[in-house]
C-alpha cells in the first residue's frame, strides 16, 4: 500500500455520539454577539443559521430554537429586489436565498417573505447560455444553477426559469472523468458533483450521467483513514461525507464505500470538550461541520437517534415529503 502523505491517522479509540454536546455546541453558538466568530461569520450568516437549525432538527431540537427570532431575521433580509442578504444591511445573494428558504421550509414558515418577489429575483440570475449568476454582479458559477433550481423547487415554482437550457449548461460542466467543475472546463470536485446531480434529480434528468463511472470516481476519494476528501490527493475532511455520500445515495451506490471506517472518522472529527464536529480530529468544532458529520451518520443508517436527511435538498426528510417534493435518485 503507497503510503499516502495526504492523509491522517485516526486516535485508536473515538468515542460515541456526543448528541447533547453538540445540540448545547450550536444552540450557544453565536448568543455572544461580539464574540470573534459571530462577528467574522456575519457574511454568511444566513447559511450557519440554516446549518444549525438543520443540524438540530435532525437531533430532534428545533422546538429549543428561538423560531421567532429567526423569522423576524429573514424577513429583515429580504431586500427590494425580492432576493435575501445573509445578514441585515447586506447584499442579496442567491447563495442566502437559498439558505433562507431552507430555513423557512423547516419551520414551516414560507409566508413569513414575499415569495413572488423571491421568485422573480431567482429568475432574473438566469443567463441566455442556461446558467445562473451568483447576483447582480454577474459571476457564473454551477453552484449558483442547483441553488436556482432548488430553490423554485422548494417554492414549486421551477415553471419561472428555463430547466433545459439549465439542464444544457450543467452538462456542459462533465468532465471525462465522469465528474463536475464549476464552470466548462474546471477540474472535478466533489461539491460541484453534489451541485450537478442534485440539480439532475430534481429536475429529473439523472439518465445524463454515468453513474457507475462518477460513482466510482467518488469512492476514490475514500482514504485508508476512512475519511473522504474533495479531489485527489486533498486530506479527508468531515463535510466531503456530504458532498460525496449525498451524491452517491441519489446515484444508488451508497454501498460502495467502507461505512464502518467512514463512521469511526466521523465519530474522530467530534470536540469531545466543546461539542460539535471539526473537519479532521484534532481542529475547531463549527457550524458547519457539525451539521455534515450528523447528515453522515444519517445517511449511513446508523443506530444513533438521528432524524433521515434527503439527499438532494440537504434538508430532513420529513419536510421534503410535507413539500409533497419527490426528487430522483437511482435503485
Ligand atoms: C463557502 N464555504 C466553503 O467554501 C467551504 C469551505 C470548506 C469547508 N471545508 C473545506 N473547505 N467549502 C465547501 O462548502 O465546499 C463544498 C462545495 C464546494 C463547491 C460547491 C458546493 C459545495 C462554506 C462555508 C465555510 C467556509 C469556510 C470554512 C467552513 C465553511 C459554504 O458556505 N458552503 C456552502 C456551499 C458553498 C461552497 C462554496 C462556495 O464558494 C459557496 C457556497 C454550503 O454548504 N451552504 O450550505
Ligand atoms: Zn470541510
Amino acid at each position: 500500500m503507497p503510503v499516502l502523505k495526504h492523509d491522517i491517522e485516526l486516535p485508536a479509540s473515538v468515542p460515541e455520539l456526543l448528541l447533547e454536546k453538540h445540540a448545547n455546541f450550536l444552540l450557544s453558538y453565536g448568543t455572544d454577539k461580539d464574540e470573534y466568530m459571530y462577528c467574522m461569520t456575519e457574511h454568511m450568516r444566513m447559511s450557519g443559521m440554516y446549518w444549525g437549525l438543520t443540524a438540530l432538527d435532525l437531533m430532534g431540537k428545533l422546538e429549543q430554537t428561538n423560531r421567532n427570532e429567526v423569522l423576524e431575521f429573514i424577513a429583515q433580509c429580504q431586500t427590494e429586489s425580492g432576493g435575501i442578504a445573509a445578514s441585515l444591511q447586506h447584499d442579496p445573494h442567491i447563495l442566502y436565498t437559498l439558505s433562507a428558504v431552507q430555513i423557512l421550509c423547516i419551520y414551516n414558515a414560507l409566508d413569513t417573505i414575499d415569495i413572488e418577489k423571491v421568485v422573480k429575483y431567482v429568475k432574473e440570475r438566469q443567463q441566455p447560455d442556461g446558467s445562473f449568476t451568483g447576483d447582480i454582479w454577474g459571476e457564473v458559477d454551477m453552484r449558483f444553477s442547483f441553488c436556482a433550481v432548488a430553490t423554485l423547487s422548494l417554492l414549486n415554482r421551477l415553471d419561472v426559469i428555463d430547466v433545459d437550457k439549465a439542464v444544457e449548461f450543467v452538462m456542459k460542466c462533465m468532465n471525462f472523468d465522469g465528474g463536475f467543475g464549476s464552470k466548462p472546463g474546471a477540474e472535478s470536485h466533489a461539491g460541484m458533483i453534489y451541485c450537478s446531480i442534485g440539480l439532475l434529480s430534481i429536475t429529473g434528468n439523472l439518465h445524463l450521467v454515468d453513474a457507475d463511472q462518477l460513482s466510482w470516481w467518488l469512492c476514490e476519494r475514500q482514504l485508508p483513514s476512512g475519511g473522504l476528501n474533495g479531489r485527489p490527493e486533498k486530506l479527508p475532511d468531515v463535510c466531503y461525507s456530504w458532498w460525496v455520500l449525498s451524491a452517491l445515495t441519489i446515484l444508488g451506490r451508497l454501498h460502495w464505500v467502507n461505512k464502518e471506517q467512514l463512521v469511526k472518522f466521523v465519530l474522530a472529527c467530534q470536540d469531545t470538550e466543546s461539542g460539535g464536529f471539526s473537519d479532521r480530529p484534532g481542529d475547531i468544532a463549527d457550524p458547519f461541520h457539525t451539521l455534515f458529520g450528523l447528515t453522515a451518520l444519517s445517511l449511513l443508517n446508523t443506530d444513533y437517534p438521528l432524524k433521515k436527511i434527503n439527499p438532494t435538498y440537504c434538508m430532513p426528510e420529513y419536510v421534503i415529503q410535507r413539500l409533497h417534493l419527490k426528487p430522483a435518485r437511482l435503485d
